[in-house]
């Protein structure tokens, strides 16, 4: 296992260049300055960037994580591991499976979406550093994402996993952030509360 702290899932930024309007590494480096405990990279959806494009803006980003020690996460691209010297990986259940990536990358971070019941019976928590929870509530950020699964879901895996590193995610924005944690979870997970807030410095703070 990596020598994973919990407490850098308390504010997880998540991006891709899709999610924003301007410069993702100024969006980043506002996110940073204002409190952001760890980063994902995820160009993935409409407008994303592929090929060497994306390798040569993850390669940016990852460089901004290391100027100020954010652990830097990237999304269900194995391969982009290794290119971008990447602290670890975030995957779902259509992903590759924990267990091959945990072979592979015996001390990076992985974390694994389980969203139901179903998922997590079929998930091998052993090789897994955290759980991605959610979505929490709707968001229209991800257009294949599943149906909310509410505050409850996130209670019922701190009940079932008293000290296992939970993030939520989805729909979470500076209103409804602290339910999430009050639910149980170590931190929430974002990417429009940050990416279409008018302030980053408010919106993370509030977060
Ligand atoms: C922290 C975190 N939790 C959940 C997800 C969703 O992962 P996945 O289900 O694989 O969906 P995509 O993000 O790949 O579309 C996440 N990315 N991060
Ligand atoms: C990647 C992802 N996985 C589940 S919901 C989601 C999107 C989260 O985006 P937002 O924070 O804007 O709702
Ligand atoms: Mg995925």
């Amino acid at each position: 296992m990596s020598s994973f702290n919990p407490l850098s899932l308390r504010k997880y930024f998540i991006m891709g260049s899709q999610n924003v309007k301007g410069n993702p590494v100024a969006v980043l480096e506002q996110a940073i300055q204002a409190g952001i405990t760890i980063f994902q990279f995820r160009e993935k959806g409409p407008g994303s960037l592929s090929g060497d494009s994306k390798i040569k803006l993850g390669k940016e980003l990852r460089a901004v994580c290391s100027v100020h020690q954010i652990p830097f996460i990237v999304n269900d691209d194995v391969e982009l591991v290794d290119k971008l010297d990447a602290d670890g990986i975030h995957v779902g259940q259509d992903d590759q499976s924990v267990k091959e990536l945990r072979e592979m990358f015996p001390n990076k971070i992985i974390g694994l979406s389980v969203s139901n019941q179903d998922e997590l019976n079929n998930s091998a928590l052993e090789y897994v550093d955290y759980i991605g929870a959610g979505p929490v509530f709707l968001t229209t950020t991800k257009v294949d994402a599943k149906s909310s699964v509410g505050l409850d879901w996130i209670r019922f895996l701190r009940a079932e996993f008293p000290e296992f590193p939970i993030v939520g995610i989805g729909g979470i924005n500076t209103t409804n952030a602290s339910s999430v944690l009050k639910a149980g979870a170590n931190g929430v997970s974002f990417i429009s509360a940050v990416t279409r807030a008018e302030d980053i410095k408010e919106a993370v703070s509030k977060l």
